[in-house]
This record gives C-alpha cells, sequence and structure tokens, in this order.
C-alpha cells in the first residue's frame, strides 16, 4: 500500500541564542513577504533597520527561556513528532521548521529519498494567516516542484473550531480552571491590520463596525484570523462552562509602529489589574507549543507588568505541547487533510 508520511511544520527558533544565529533567523523570518508584507526594497530597508537593535533584544530574551536541549519551541515540537509516531500507522512522521532548522526543504527531500510519493503536511497553526499557514504551503510547494519530487500534499486546515481541537484545549487547561480565579484572558498573537484587509475576500468586511469577526461567516470566516480567534476563543469558553464575563480575547506580540489587530495583551493586563483583577489565568491559543511568545512574553514580562498595575497573580496555562488529547486530536485532523490541488 502506498505509504503517507506526515510532515508536522512549525515556525521555527533561532539555532542558539548568541545574536548572530538570532539576527539570521530574524532576517530570514521577517524577510518572508507574507511576513512583512511590503514590495522588496522596503522590506529590506524595513528589516534592516529591525536588525540594527532587535537581534540583542531578542538574544537576550531567548536566553531567559532556553533549555538546556535548545529553544522550547523546536524541543516541544520534536517531542510532539515522537509522540504522534506512534499513532500515525500510515507512514514515516517529520518535522520541519519555516524559519531555521530543520527546514522543509531538507524534511521533503528526506521523505523523497526514502521512495515517498504522498505527504500530510501540517501547518501548526490552529487559525489562518499568510504569515503563517499560507508561507508554510507555498514553501512545500516551492520545494516540491523546484526539486522535482513526484510529491502530492495533503494540508490540514486551520482547526480553529475543530471540537478535537477545542476538547484538547479543554482538557490541557482542566486543572488550572478548577482552581479559583477572577479572569481568564485569551491572548492570541497579533497581525497588522494590514494583512486582514489584504485577506478580506470581500474587501470589505474586515474591521468594519465591533462586530464584524462575530459576523463572519462563510469566505470571510475562511480567510480572517482575528475572527478565527474569536471563535476558537468562544468554542473553547463554552466547552470549559464559562460564563462570558469570566474570560476575554487579546492580541501579543506587537512588532513596529503599523496598527495591529486589537485590543492589546499589553492594555488588557493594565486594565485587568485597574478592574480589581487579582488572579489572572492566561491562555495563548494560537501557539501548539509553548515558545518565547508564551513563556518570555507573557510568563515574565506580562506577569510583571500584571503585578505592578496592582494584581496579584498571573498564571501562564502552558500550549497543548504533547498533551495526550492534543496528539489524538491531531492524529484525527491530519487523517482528515484533503488532498491539495
Ligand atoms: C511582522 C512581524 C510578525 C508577524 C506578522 C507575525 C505573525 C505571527 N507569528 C506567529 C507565531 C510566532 N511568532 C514567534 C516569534 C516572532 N514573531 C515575530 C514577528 C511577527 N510574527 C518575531 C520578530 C518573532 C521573534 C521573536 C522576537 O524577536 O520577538 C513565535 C515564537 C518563535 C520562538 O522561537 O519561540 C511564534 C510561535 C503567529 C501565529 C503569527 C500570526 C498569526
Ligand atoms: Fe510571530
Ligand atoms: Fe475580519
Amino acid at each position: 500500500m502506498t505509504k503517507q508520511a506526515l510532515l508536522l511544520v512549525n515556525l521555527g527558533s533561532p539555532a542558539s541564542t548568541e545574536v548572530a544565529d538570532v539576527r539570521r533567523y530574524l532576517n530570514q523570518f521577517l524577510m518572508d513577504p507574507y511576513v512583512v508584507d511590503l514590495p522588496w526594497p522596503l522590506r529590506r530597508l524595513l528589516v534592516s533597520l529591525i536588525l540594527i537593535k532587535r537581534p540583542e533584544q531578542s538574544a537576550h530574551a531567548y536566553a531567559s527561556i532556553w533549555w538546556p536541549e535548545g529553544s522550547p519551541l523546536v524541543v516541544l515540537s520534536r517531542r510532539l513528532q515522537e509522540a504522534v509516531r506512534p499513532h500515525w500507522t500510515q507512514g514515516p512522521v517529520e518535522l520541519a521548521m519555516r524559519y531555521g532548522e530543520p527546514s522543509i526543504e531538507s524534511a521533503l527531500k528526506r521523505l523523497a529519498a526514502q521512495g515517498i510519493t504522498q505527504v500530510t503536511l501540517a501547518p501548526l497553526y490552529p487559525q489562518f494567516a499568510d504569515s503563517t499557514t499560507t508561507t508554510v504551503i507555498q514553501e512545500a510547494r516551492r520545494v516540491v516542484r523546484t526539486h522535482d519530487l513526484g510529491v502530492q500534499l495533503s494540508i490540514l486546515q486551520p482547526f480553529y473550531e475543530e471540537p478535537e481541537y477545542l476538547e484538547a484545549l479543554v482538557a490541557s487547561a482542566r486543572s488550572y480552571l478548577e482552581q479559583p480565579f477572577d479572569h481568564l484572558l485569551l491572548s492570541f498573537h497579533g497581525l497588522p491590520e494590514r494583512h486582514l484587509h489584504k485577506s478580506d475576500p470581500t474587501g470589505a468586511h474586515c474591521l468594519k463596525g465591533d462586530d464584524c469577526c462575530q459576523r463572519a461567516e462563510g469566505e470571510v470566516l475562511a480567510s480572517c484570523y482575528r475572527a478565527q480567534c474569536m471563535r476558537t476563543a468562544a468554542g473553547f469558553a463554552a466547552r470549559a462552562g464559562l460564563r462570558d464575563d469570566q474570560w476575554s480575547v487579546s492580541f501579543q506580540s506587537r512588532l513596529g509602529r503599523a496598527k495591529w489587530i486589537e485590543p492589546y495583551t499589553e492594555t488588557r493586563l493594565d486594565e485587568l489589574a485597574e478592574q480589581g483583577v487579582k488572579k489572572l489565568l492566561v491562555m495563548c491559543p494560537a501557539f501548539v507549543s509553548d515558545c518565547i511568545e508564551t513563556l518570555e512574553e507573557i510568563g515574565d514580562r506580562g506577569r510583571e507588568q500584571f503585578t505592578e498595575a496592582g494584581g496579584e497573580e498571573l498564571v501562564l496555562v502552558p500550549c497543548l505541547n504533547t498533551h495526550e488529547d492534543w496528539v489524538q486530536a491531531l492524529v484525527k485532523l491530519c487523517g482528515r487533510a484533503p488532498l491539495a490541488l
């Protein structure tokens, strides 16, 4: 029987916390036209400006969360790969990173060298964005085409409101939700507003009115990152049995001067402390593996900001990582991935 390989793809990290490695990683990441979506000369100029100070700051942040085995994101992704292996019986399970190593190119070439012709590509992002999902798919297609690998791709679709994903999220958070808390903040990675307008197929829906994301359906929902985040949050809250006043949504990791989607996590942390929230739970459902954005931005800086603003305790709920229910969910979702045209 023809083997069906599974290729899990996460974002990637620098090779080490050395400033030079962080600069190389940030350059590859930010020069991706799906991430900084400006014409090449402007993108080159802007990224070069960012690369003056950012590598040093980011290297410092990475050093504060780095594990003896390496970057948490890469280590946790490897552990996920190992956990998925025994359940994916159709063929080999490979892991790649969109930026840095192991690359999508090396993983696909390795599979093709084993005679694999069918690959299920799994971008590990629950919500769709050009800067995550599209760039992974395009890179995989480029590699297959350029190296004439003769590989046919099936592609895991954004799973932001798939019951298996939401139920795994609830199971992974259960022990935290059972303890007393004042509020749950669901903090998603942010996105420049411009990216939403670009992927809005109607050109007239996104960011029009306070409830455009709640109203999004069909092709608008399929391409709106913010609307998908709202669906994840509402689906999670309903399954976890939370009242509407017990939770809210925010967006973190803003970079540069452009307007990013709101509300900003930084603003919400101050507001919640001012409103008298003492014990705050924070979950980050845009990330399936803990990484610098969860461990450092929320777990370190966010915690400090919240307590300085008057809060008492910020508890970071771990990402899905290798939770058993998530492993089972991922295998099921990947098993249903449609063949790409
Ligand atoms: C224009 C810049 C960025 C966009 C757009 C963006 C979208 C985006 N990113 C993730 C997931 C992750 N991002 C991570 C780190 C990270 N992101 C940016 C910038 C943009 N992201 C930078 C510069 C960095 C590096 C860290 C830093 O210098 O601050 C990570 C973690 C990587 C790690 O090694 O731990 C993840 C994961 C999503 C889901 C997303 C769009 C929705
Ligand atoms: Fe990012
Ligand atoms: Fe939208």
